[in-house]
This record gives C-alpha cells, sequence and structure tokens, in this order.
C-alpha cells in the first residue's frame, strides 16, 4: 500500500541535515567540521536529551552558508518527504542560528523558497515556513529578527518558538508574537516537551498559539487538557524524537494513544529527522507497529494533519478527500475513526 497521505507540521528544515550532505556542504564551502569521516560523527548522535542534541544541531548547520546550501538542504527533505506520503510541509527554520554566523536572513528565507516553489511546481507538494525564534536567546534578539525578517513576511506563514525549554517560558516572548499576530501571521510554540504544563498554559494564554509543538506532558493537568480538547488546540507530537530525547522511555510507552482517547488533536511528526532516526512516515510505521495502532487510528492522525494545517478550506477539503480515497482502497466496510 502507498504511504498515506499526511501534512507535516513539525519539521526543523536544519534537523533534516543528513551526514552525507553535511560533508558534501563542507567541502564545496571549505568549512572544517570536528569530525573527520562520517563514522566519527555518527558516534556524535549518541545523545540523551535536548541539550545534548542541540549542541550537534548547531554545530553542523555550520556548512549552511550561501542560498544554494538552504535549497540544497531543503530539497533533499521535499525528496524524501514526498516518497513518505507528505502533501503539505509547514517548515521550521531557526534565523538566529544562521545570522549569528554571517549569514544574511533573506540568503536563509530565498535559498529554502526557491526548493518550496519548486515542488510546489514539479510535484504539486504545498509547503509553507514558519520562522522560529531561539528561546535560550533574548527577548531583544527576537525581536531584532522579527524586524529584520519583515522585507520578507510574504514568504513567511508563522512563527514558532524552540531550543532549550527549560528556563526560558513562552512568556518571555509576549512582545514579538505580539508584533507577529499583528503582521497577519500564525502563531506556534514548542511547549511541555520538556518543560512543565505551565508552559503550555502561557503558550496558550500569553502568546495565544494556534498550535502547540509536541505538548505531550501537558497529560500531567487535567484542566489543561480539557482546555485542550474544548479549543480543539491541535498538538504536533514527534514520537521517535520523544524516545531519542528521553522525553518517554520507549516507543511502547508513548502517551498518544492516550492523546487520543482524551479528545485532543493530536498529529504525527518528524522534528528533526536526520538525528532521530525516521521520516514521519517512518514516524506513522513505528507508533502502528509499537503501539498496535489499526487503520481507522492512522487515517484519523492523517486526517488530523489536514485539520491541524494553516491551508485556505478549498485546499483543504481536496487532501482530506485524499486521506478518505486511501480508506476506500484500503480495508472494505471499515469505518473512519
Ligand atoms: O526537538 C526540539 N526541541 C526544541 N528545539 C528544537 N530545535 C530543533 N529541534 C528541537
Ligand atoms: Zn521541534
Amino acid at each position: 500500500m502507498p504511504p498515506i497521505p499526511t501534512a507535516e507540521l513539525h519539521l526543523h528544515i536544519e534537523g533534516t541535515l543528513e551526514p552525507e550532505l553535511a560533508f558534501a556542504l563542507a567541502e564545496r564551502n571549505g568549512v572544517v567540521l570536528p569530525y573527520d569521516t562520517q563514522d566519527e560523527l555518527r558516534v556524535a548522535y549518541s545523545f540523551t536529551d535536548l541539550q545534548d542534541f542541540l549542541d550537534l544541531y548547531y554545530a553542523l548547520m555550520a556548512v549552511l552558508r550561501t542560498e544554494d546550501d538552504f535549497a540544497d538542504l531543503a530539497n533533499a527533505y521535499l525528496a524524501r518527504a514526498r516518497e513518505q506520503g507528505v502533501r503539505h510541509a509547514e517548515i521550521f527554520f531557526d534565523p538566529q542560528a544562521h545570522t549569528e554566523r554571517g549569514v544574511p536572513i533573506g540568503t536563509v528565507i530565498e535559498g529554502l523558497s526557491r526548493a518550496l516553489d519548486a515542488v510546489q511546481e514539479t510535484h504539486g507538494i504545498t509547503t509553507r515556513l514558519i520562522m522560529c525564534f531561539l528561546r535560550d536567546k533574548s527577548a531583544e534578539s527576537a525581536l531584532e529578527t522579527f524586524e529584520s525578517a519583515r522585507p520578507h513576511l510574504d514568504r513567511i506563514a508563522a512563527v514558532g518558538l524552540d531550543s532549550a525549554e527549560v528556563g526560558n517560558p513562552p512568556s518571555k516572548f509576549r512582545e514579538v508574537y505580539a508584533r507577529a499576530r499583528a503582521a497577519g501571521l500564525k502563531c506556534v510554540a514548542h511547549a511541555g516537551e520538556e518543560g512543565p504544563p505551565a508552559y503550555v498554559w502561557e503558550a496558550l494564554d500569553v502568546l495565544g498559539v494556534d498550535r502547540v509543538d509536541h505538548g505531550v506532558r501537558c497529560l500531567e493537568d487535567e484542566a489543561l487538557v480539557a482546555r485542550l480538547v474544548a479549543d480543539q488546540v491541535p498538538l504536533t507530537v514527534c514520537p521517535l524524537s520523544n524516545v531519542r530525547l528521553r522525553v518517554v522511555d520507549r516507543l511502547e510507552d508513548h502517551p498518544l494513544p492516550a492523546m487520543l482517547d482524551a479528545g485532543l488533536l493530536v498529529t504525527v511528526n518528524s522534528d528533526d529527522p536526520a538525528y532521530f532516526g525516521g521520516y514521519v512516515g517512518d514516524n506513522y510505521t513505528a507508533v502502528r507497529n509499537a503501539l498496535g495502532l489499526d487503520d481507522a487510528t492512522l487515517r484519523t492522525l492523517a486526517r488530523n494533519s489536514f485539520r491541524a494545517a494553516f491551508l485556505d478550506e478549498e485546499t483543504r477539503a481536496a487532501y482530506l478527500k485524499e486521506v478518505e480515497g486511501v480508506q476506500e482502497s484500503g480495508q472494505a466496510g471499515q469505518n473512519g475513526g
């Protein structure tokens, strides 16, 4: 059976940098990596928490310097995503991780946009860009970044918040989110990955987010779950990431089924697939196998991804129809969840 059509809503483009491309770009740009071989680099992938992972993630970005580099990175991701059933992708990027190395924000946005335009043209895949602020940097730095992006806002659908969560609550970024909303952008934020449920409350009530990225720790707070269910706030869950960063011990223990049972609008995503052991289709396959999810549940997750996406209603309806098409050609007589 072909992969189920899905939207991917939680994907850091810098987290799709595979070792092969990292070495190729290092060579092209004359950048010396602290690893001599791909095998040496693979050893560095033994991180066990978010900060440990982020150290490697930021170090490898040194190879990304030109518009071509960003276009090559996004093209490589989109080729893999396409094979795994992605019909629509909402892609995070971290401008501060590049501007602080002297790469202009316009280089990043133009390079990525070139790849996104091409894949729409050649394969009909729709995309959005989400500009993330690094929460372990200052609120002023986020504001400066937002202002420097103003000439490019026609290419940006939303703002997001990522990097080291604990100690950097959403409320730190109240002002920049207010500016983004006033400029007509959607808002999302990582919250409740390593951080407590209080951070999810702040993302909702202080930042006014349209979606919560991760959010798995919401389950520790009954009132928060009730709020997320009542408002049908989408949660972009990343199962393989959660295992690699020890948010959960084993995939078999992942709270995804409990989240679905609670009535939360949950989606499945890959986060940083070059680092966490799989692209989005691999995440679907892994949760199906580890958690024993049936076809109807997988279709619910796919349907949720399009419900949660920043799409116009006509395009959304067309994608939802594609999901039902899989149902018709799948097991006869089975009802969607
Ligand atoms: O999983 C993540 N969490 C927080 N920040 C990140 N930046 C890239 N990936 C992540
Ligand atoms: Zn993430």
